[in-house]
């Protein structure tokens, strides 16, 4: 285990094993379809590698980063796009993968901006869920693990950028906060 975690939280074979839950679930409700499946990065881009090799359909894949939380455990509440979708999203039936839903305010936004756009249909996958904190009115189609309301790093997540490789989902020793 890293030297800065205290506890893991999820162990990497329970995520694996919900992921393949998670795309065998999105094969069957996309059957037929060609979804466009965005991956919101930073965060989600280790979820998005992993649940796409387990949803058999045909899709296209596009990529958005956006970012609210900085070098904080807190959301600044201002969500900027860093980068925008390479592809049109009109008429398409998106499907949003997030690592995680906190405050719930970058997936309104992000849906919001979609909507606009005018897709046709616009589903959110979410590998975590912290309904404890949340200020805008989200809920996921569809989640992996609901979690309390403790700041998590690992499996994409980071602290200040770092801890996103980490296999697993763990919570930072106390000190490291107060570095
Ligand atoms: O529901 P919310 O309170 O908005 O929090 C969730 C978002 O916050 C994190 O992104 P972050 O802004 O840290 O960018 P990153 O993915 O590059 O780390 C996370 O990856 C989600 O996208
Ligand atoms: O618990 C969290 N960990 C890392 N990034 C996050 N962004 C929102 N919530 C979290
Ligand atoms: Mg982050």
């Amino acid at each position: 285990m890293h030297n800065d975690i205290e506890k893991v939280v999820i162990s990497e074979e329970e995520i694996q094993a919900r992921v393949n839950e998670l795309g065998e679930q999105l094969t069957r409700d996309y059957a037929g379809k060609k979804p466009l499946v965005i991956c919101v990065l930073k965060g989600a881009f280790i979820f998005m590698a992993d649940l796409v090799k387990r949803i058999e359909v045909p899709m296209e894949m596009d990529f958005m980063a956006v970012s609210s939380y900085g070098a904080s455990t807190e959301s600044s509440g201002v969500v900027r796009i860093l980068k925008d979708l390479d592809v049109s999203v009109e008429g398409r039936d998106v499907l949003i993968v997030e690592d995680i839903i906190d405050t719930g305010l970058t997936l309104s936004y992000l849906i919001n901006i979609l909507e606009g756009r005018k897709a046709a249909t616009i589903k959110v996958v979410t590998l975590f869920d912290k309904p404890a904190r949340r200020s805008a009115n989200m809920e996921a189609d569809y989640k992996g693990f609901v979690l309390p309301d403790e700041f998590i790093v690992g499996y994409g997540l980071d602290y200040a950028e770092e801890y996103r490789n980490l296999p697993y989902i763990g919570v930072l020793k106390p000190h490291i906060y107060s570095k």
